[in-house]
């Protein structure tokens, strides 16, 4: 659990203990999370949970702040404040570092290097000493063959799509078997078959590894993949529910649609606020 104050550098550890749900099936608990970036609360006062091996989408148009929560769940964003637990554990305490995969939008890849040699780099840091080096070489195989990418396993990461870039990102994340994998727009610029290859990938590493995965996108069709969702618009949370819930509770026959109603009720409330102000 985490209480910041206002402008600390990072998350610092303050337990509470006693008021998170059970670490055991809950893998992100979050109340009154707040996070100013620069003058603006781009963050305001969220509260969810993300259930352990599932697949939560984290869904709302550019700039409403899904990059910055996930920065305050890998311990990397400044000026959070509010309780943020992460796998039992407050948000960016140390012993977190080896149990969260996290993949940015800038692929983290070495150019002058190829996909394997990249892995095997990354690999060496998890897992060093030459004992481990049988490991290293059957959890790098693996690692990209989860990603597709076999066949470009000895070419320059600088050669490759940004697609493939994202790809072998991923792959770096996959290769500690984190307990919670955290994805930030994973499948933009994929082509529509390696975004339906990435998302059975996705459903494979939740159901046969039991990981927990939290996948952002602003594309609203990949809402339908998820086991739930959080909806958010202008750094406040709109929804925390499954996309069957969202649909049946607002009338609506897809995500997209659900979404609208949604942003259209927020509005009318903060519209009736103001006028009887
Ligand atoms: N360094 C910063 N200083 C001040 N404001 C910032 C900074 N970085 C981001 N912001 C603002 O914070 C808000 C949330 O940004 P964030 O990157 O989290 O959104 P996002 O939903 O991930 O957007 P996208 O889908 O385009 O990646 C935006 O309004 C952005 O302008």
């Amino acid at each position: 659990m985490m209480n910041n104050a206002p402008g600390s550098p990072r998350p610092g550890p303050a337990p509470t203990p006693g008021r998170s749900p059970d670490p055991h099936t809950t893998a992100v608990h979050a109340e009154n999370l707040t996070v100013t970036r620069g003058t603006r609360t781009v963050l305001r006062d969220l509260g969810f949970t993300v259930p352990r091996g599932q697949i939560t989408g984290l869904l709302g148009p550019s700039g409403c702040g899904k990059s910055t929560l996930m920065r305050a769940l890998v311990g990397t964003q400044a000026k959070v404040t509010g309780t943020l637990d992460v796998l039992g554990h407050p948000a960016g305490h140390p012993t977190l570092r080896t149990r969260i995969g996290y993949v940015t939008q800038a692929p983290s890849v070495y150019d002058d290097l190829t996909v394997r040699q990249n892995l095997d780099y990354f690999a060496a840091i998890l897992n060093p000493g030459r004992a481990a080096a049988d490991r290293r070489t059957e959890d790098v195989t693996r690692a990209i063959a989860d990603v597709d990418l076999t066949t470009h396993a000895d070419a320059l990461a600088g050669n490759l799509s940004g697609g493939q870039r994202n790809r072998v990102s991923l792959a770096v994340a996959l290769l500690g078997a984190p307990e919670l994998l955290v994805l930030d727009e994973p499948t933009v610029g994929l082509d529509p078959v390696l975004r339906r290859d990435l998302w059975n990938l996705f459903h494979d590493i939740a159901t046969d590894r039991g990981a927990t995965l939290l996948v952002s996108s602003h594309v609203m069709d990949e809402a339908e993949r998820c086991h739930r969702l959080l909806l958010m618009r202008d750094g406040e949370l709109l929804a925390d529910d499954t996309p069957d819930a969202l649909r049946t509770r607002t009338g609506a026959a897809t995500v997209e649609e659900a979404f609208l109603r949604l942003v259209d009720e927020a509005k009318a409330a903060a519209r009736t606020k103001e006028t009887t102000r």
